[in-house]
């Protein structure tokens, strides 16, 4: 009897402190009504998209707190295209800005900042025209400074930092900085990271964490966030983005062929054939042409398909000799091994979701991944057509987009057997997009703490209801039983 007294008044105890605690998380539940906001204008040298973020006014610093509002995409391509108004890109900027003055309350539209950043397009223009870009930024930076919103500037961000930003943004949508417990206000540790592989139309980023040395103190990052510090490993490789590849690989193709006229393109499938002017091949910073060529003139193109062919050229355009240092990826970059999880986004996530489609398997290892790249290079033009009729824009590409997937993640950061299934190929996490302008957001806003700071994590609404039931009849059985009890007593005594 004495243990059941105990044991109930044990219960009493717990829930009444978890009724208590809950009490405290109503606050939580009423502040999700006042929401913060924040804008984004990522601009790549492929496209340009605006990201509306968002997070419980009265708390700003737990991870996985800011999530995703609203994206919108800005018709006619990277930033380049929108300005002096050509191609409609400027008028769906407009429209972009427009929604965002929609979905934004009238009462937040001050508060809300707004950031552009523009990433690999812009470095190259940055490179061959920059005069040209600054006055695409200014030009941008204008109209954005029309709006009632907080504008907060337009820069190019450096290959390290757009890396850096895309780590953070994984490892915030993964709450890998910080750990709740129900109790919810002592943190342990931060988690194991996860790193990020990011390839985009001009660059490609591998970014994490390390305990190893990193031997160039250009690929290294120290963050310190949440009370803890981290060892970052970033590097950008510029102009092998999935784009820049492309042409890169035509080019090669020209002169390894020897004809300005016609080529036959192993990575593009059998049955395609296309013809394009060679200034569209050539007009780009990451292809340097020895011998002079006619810009108009037009080069015709035939698909061949051939997957060994294709991977034979792909590679050339990477170069695995002449490391200086203890390891290298390729070009001579130092990186130390892999380690960790690992999310793959943008082009990576793109390529793998096709190529899971078009095998008909889930890709697990480096063995099945050659296999769904074979399938896809095998396949003819009109086969993809009739297979993938919404597509239609991407087919060409895929074998060379999966091959390049392939060459970087296996024989440049050295993905195997054993770390390759440690890879989450995704486009979104938590239903934000995965890329740098969550973290570059979270950074610029000083959302992301470097100390530790107590952070309760909201109940969803349901959750709240369903402890409070819980523990409220936890509560009544008690003290049921100890009036019972004591009732028994009671009687025991008199008589
Ligand atoms: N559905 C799709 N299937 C295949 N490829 C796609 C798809 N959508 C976009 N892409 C391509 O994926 C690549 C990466 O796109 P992303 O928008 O991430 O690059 P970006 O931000 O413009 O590039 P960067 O960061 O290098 O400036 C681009 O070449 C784009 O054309």
């Amino acid at each position: 009897m004495q243990l059941q007294i105990c044991t109930a008044i044990a219960a009493l105890f717990i829930s009444f402190i978890g009724i208590l605690l809950l009490v405290i998380n109503t606050e939580d539940i009423k502040g999700q009504a006042q929401l913060m906001y924040g804008i984004v204008l990522d601009a790549g040298s492929s496209h340009t998209s605006m990201f509306i973020y968002k997070w419980p006014a009265d708390k700003q610093n737990g991870t996985g707190i800011v999530s995703q509002h609203s994206e919108c995409h800005v018709k006619g391509g990277g930033i380049s295209s929108y300005a002096g108004n050509r191609g409609g890109a400027a008028s769906s900027l407009e429209e972009c800005m427009e929604k965002a003055m929609q979905e934004i309350p009238k009462s937040r539209h001050k508060l809300t900042p707004v950031y552009l950043g523009a990433t690999a397009g812009m470095r190259l223009l940055n490179i061959s025209k920059p005069k040209e870009s600054d006055e695409v930024l200014k030009e941008v930076a204008e109209k954005l400074k029309t709006y009632p919103f907080s504008f907060k500037g337009a820069t190019i961000l450096s290959g390290q930092e757009e890396g850096a930003y895309g780590w953070v943004t994984v490892n915030y949508l993964l709450e890998k900085f910080i750990t709740y417990g129900f109790v919810g206000q002592w943190l342990s540790p931060g988690k194991d990271t996860a790193g990020a592989l990011d390839l985009g139309g001009a660059s490609t980023q591998i970014t994490f964490e390390t305990k190893q040395t990193v031997e160039n103190k250009d690929n290294l990052m120290q963050l310190r966030l949440y009370g803890r510090d981290y060892q970052i490993y970033t590097q950008s490789f510029l102009c092998y983005g999935r784009d820049q590849v492309l042409l890169r690989l035509l080019a090669l193709l020209i002169k390894i062929q020897g004809s300005d006229r016609s080529i036959v393109h192993p990575c593009y499938p059998a049955g395609y054939s296309d013809s394009v002017k060679l200034s569209s091949v050539f007009d780009t910073p990451c292809i340097k042409r020895q011998t002079p060529y006619k810009p108009d003139d037009v080069l015709q193109i035939k698909g061949t398909g051939n997957y060994d062919q294709c991977l034979g050229n792909v590679s050339r355009l990477f170069s695995f000799n002449n490391c200086s240092y203890s390891r290298c990826s390729f070009d001579g970059v130092f990186q130390p091994n892999i380690t960790g999880n690992f999310m793959a986004f943008s082009a990576f996530f793109y390529t793998h979701s096709f190529l899971e489609k078009a095998a008909g398997t889930t890709i697990t290892s480096p063995a099945d991944l050659e296999d769904a790249i074979c399938v896809v290079c095998n396949m003819s033009f009109q086969e993809m057509q009739n297979k993938f009729p919404d597509e239609e824009n991407h087919l060409r590409d895929y074998c060379a987009d999966s091959i390049l997937l392939q060459v970087l993640l296996i024989n440049g950061y050295g993905f195997n057997d054993l770390s390759f299934p440690h890879i989450s190929f995704r486009e979104k996490a938590e239903d934000t997009s995965v890329g740098w302008s969550l973290g570059y957001m979270l950074s610029l806003s000083n959302l992301l703490p470097a100390e530790n700071v107590l952070v309760r994590k909201t109940l969803l609404p349901d959750a709240w209801r369903a402890a409070v039931f819980l523990f409220s009849v936890l509560l009544i059985a008690s003290i049921f039983f100890l009036l019972r009890t004591y009732q028994k007593n009671a009687t025991k005594l008199c008589c």
